[in-house]
């Protein structure tokens, strides 16, 4: 291992409109806890996990940002250097998916070409409540070469499994050399915990 406590260092960036849940994906997988009324997001907010996934340490650097319309020119600055995005959705909010173009398009014109997009159906505790069809999701997903999944911030339903299915995907990424981490290399040392988890996708 190098003189750094990690093997491999992934800026993480979550969009997505207003109140679809992405600063509570990042407190549940980060600090294990959904919050109880969560203000907006102004601007950026930052935290660090480092997990463990076969042996290796993966820190992840995750930038959740705010929604609100007026942010947008502070958050598109975040896209460049990002590993991979979480574009998150509310699946009782039609409005929420309907935007969802206007994201990619920000993604097309701010992200790197590399980037991992990942797309986030949120909120699937409120299964009473949904207008969004997973079928018509994951069909919208596959047609822009995205991932799929759906989570529940409050159940911590998929949550931990968003984050460290994203690491595998970047390191298989990374094992490919398709990605170049110069960008992240100079990030600041923040808290965070170790975590094991060995079932996922096969990164050999
Ligand atoms: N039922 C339910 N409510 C959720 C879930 N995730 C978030 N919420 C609620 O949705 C509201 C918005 O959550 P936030 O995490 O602040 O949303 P955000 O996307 O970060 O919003 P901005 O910071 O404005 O961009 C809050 O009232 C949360 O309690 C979830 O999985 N289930």
């Amino acid at each position: 291992m190098s003189m750094e406590d990690y093997d491999y260092l992934f800026k993480i960036v979550l969009i997505g409109n207003a109140g679809v849940g992405k600063t509570c994906l990042v407190r549940r997988f980060t600090q294990g806890l959904f919050p109880p009324g969560q203000g907006a997001t102004i601007g950026v907010d930052f935290m660090i996990k480092t997990v463990e996934i076969k042996g290796e340490k993966v820190k992840l650097q995750i930038w959740d940002t705010a929604g609100q319309e007026r942010f947008r020119s502070i958050t598109q600055s975040y896209y460049r250097s990002a590993n991979a995005l979480i574009l998150t959705y509310d699946i009782t909010c039609e409005d929420s998916f309907r935007c969802l173009p206007e994201w990619l398009r920000e993604i097309e014109q701010y992200a790197n070409t590399t980037v991992v997009t990942i797309l986030v159906g949120n909120k699937i505790d409120l299964a009473e409540k949904r207008e969004v069809m997973r079928q018509r999701a994951e069909e919208f997903a596959n047609s822009q070469s995205m991932l799929y999944l759906e989570t529940s911030a409050k159940e911590s339903d998929n949550v931990e499994k968003l984050f460290l299915d994203l690491a595998c995907e970047l390191i298989r990424d990374a094992k490919q050399n398709t990605l170049d981490n110069n960008d992240t290399a100079n990030a600041m040392p923040g808290e965070g915990k170790t975590i094991s988890y060995l079932g996922c996708c096969s990164t050999n």
